[in-house]
C-alpha cells in the first residue's frame, strides 16, 4: 500500500489501517482493497501464499506470527471460527513484507484457502490435563474433515500441513477426504511431529551440556505416547518444519525433516514418522529408519502396534 498526500491525509490513512479490530465485512473489504490474487508482499516481493487454519488459537497465533516474520511468505491468510479480525489486525501490524488477510467463519473458508501453495492446520481442541491426544479424536477428526474438504475444492495442489491431534489419525482422515474428492497427492500431506523432534534435542543437548541448535534427534513413528520413538542413536543437524516445506517448494537442495506421512517403504503401515526429503511436491523421499539399538528397535514394535489403530480409526471416519 503506498501512502500518498500530505502528512494529515498521511496520519488519517496509518490510523485507517491501524484499526484493533475490523468486523468480517470491513475485513472483507480491506481484503478485497489489498487485492486478493496478489502473491507479491509489501515493496513487492514475490514468496509463497500461506493459510493458517486455527490462526487465532494458542498455537495459530505463535505460528501465524513466525509465518509473518517468514521472507518467504508474501501473503498470508488467516482463518479462524473466532477473533480471526482481532488477530489478523495484530500480525498485520509486523513490519515484515507479508500482506496479511484474515477471514472469519466457514462461509469465508472457500476465500481464505483459494490460490494457497502452503495450507497449515492447527484447528481444534487442545487436551486439558489427564486427556490423551486420542481423546480429542471426536472433536477435531469433524473439524479437520471440513477443513480438507475446503483444500481438496479451493486448493488441491497446496502442501498441508496438518497440526490438529491426534496427528495419528488426522492425517489418516486428511488422506480419505482427498482421496474421496480425487485430489489425494501422499507427497503434500505431512503431519507436524517437529515438536518431538525439538523435544529430543533440548532434552538431548541439556544431558550432554550442548547447545540445543547443534544437536538433531530423528524421531520415527507418530505423534502420540509410544509412537513417539526417538532414535537416540541417530543425530544430524537442524531446521523447522513450516519454513523448511517453503524451502522444499522453492527448490532448495537438501530440505530433510522428521514427518507423520503416506510411507509403505519403511514398515508395513500406511502412514508413519520418518526422515522426509522437502522439495518442490512435497515430501519427496521418505528415507528408511537406518541401523536401530536394541532398545529402538523394541520401542518400534509398541509404536507400530498403538499406530495400526490409530491409523484404522481415522479411515473408518470416513469410510464408515
Ligand atoms: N502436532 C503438534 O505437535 C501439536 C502441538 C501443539 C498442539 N497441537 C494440537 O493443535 C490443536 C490446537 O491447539 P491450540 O493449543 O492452538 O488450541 P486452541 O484451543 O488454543 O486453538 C484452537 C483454535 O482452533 C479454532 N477452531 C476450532 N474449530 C475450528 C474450525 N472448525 N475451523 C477453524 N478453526 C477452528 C479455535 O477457534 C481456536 O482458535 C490441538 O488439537 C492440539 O492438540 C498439535
Ligand atoms: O500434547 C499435546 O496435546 C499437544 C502436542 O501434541 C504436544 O506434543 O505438545
Amino acid at each position: 500500500m503506498e501512502f500518498r498526500g500530505d502528512a494529515t491525509q498521511r496520519i488519517a490513512m496509518i490510523s485507517a489501517h491501524l484499526q484493533p479490530s475490523f468486523t468480517s465485512s470491513q475485513m472483507e473489504e480491506k481484503n478485497t482493497v489489498m487485492g486478493r490474487e496478489n502473491c507479491r508482499g509489501k515493496g513487492g516481493k514475490a514468496g509463497f501464499k500461506v493459510a493458517v487454519l486455527g490462526a487465532a488459537g494458542g498455537i495459530g497465533q505463535t505460528l501465524s506470527l513466525l509465518m509473518k516474520m517468514n521472507p518467504l511468505v508474501s501473503l498470508l491468510h488467516l482463518y479462524d471460527v473466532v477473533n480471526a479480525p482481532g488477530v489478523t489486525a495484530d500480525v498485520s501490524h509486523m513490519d515484515t513484507g507479508a500482506v496479511v488477510k484474515g477471514f472469519l467463519g466457514v462461509k469465508q473458508l472457500e476465500d481464505a484457502l483459494k490460490g494457497m501453495d502452503l495450507v497449515i492446520i492447527p484447528a481444534g481442541v487442545p487436551r486439558k490435563p489427564g486427556m490423551t491426544r486420542d481423546d480429542l479424536f471426536k472433536i477435531n477428526a469433524g473439524i479437520v474433515k471440513t477443513l480438507c474438504e475446503g483444500v481438496a475444492e479451493c486448493c488441491p495442489n497446496a502442501i498441508v500441513n496438518l497440526i490438529s491431534n491426534p496427528v495419528n489419525s488426522t492425517v489418516a482422515i486428511a488422506a480419505e477426504v482427498f482421496k474421496k474428492a480425487g485430489t489425494y497427492d501422499p507427497k503434500k500431506l505431512l503431519g507436524v511431529t517437529t515438536l518431538d523432534v525439538a523435544r529430543a534435542n533440548t532434552f538431548v543437548a541439556e544431558v550432554l551440556g550442548l547447545d540445543p541448535r547443534e544437536v538433531d534427534v530423528p524421531v520415527v513413528g507418530g505423534h502420540a505416547g509410544v509412537t513417539i520413538l526417538p532414535l537416540l542413536s541417530q543425530a544430524y543437524a537442524a531446521a523447522k518444519f513450516a519454513d523448511a516445506c517453503l524451502r522444499g517448494l522453492r527448490g532448495d537442495a537438501n530440505v530433510i525433516e522428521c514427518s507423520f506421512v503416506a510411507s509403505q517403504v519403511v514398515t508395513e503401515l500406511p502412514f508413519f514418522a520418518t526422515k522426509v526429503r522437502l522439495g518442490r511436491t512435497g515430501a519427496e523421499e521418505v528415507y528408511q529408519l537406518g541401523p536401530l539399538n536394541e532398545y529402538e528397535r523394541v520401542g518400534l514394535e509398541k509404536a507400530k502396534e498403538e499406530l495400526a489403530g490409530s491409523i484404522q480409526k481415522g479411515v473408518d471416519f470416513i469410510r464408515k
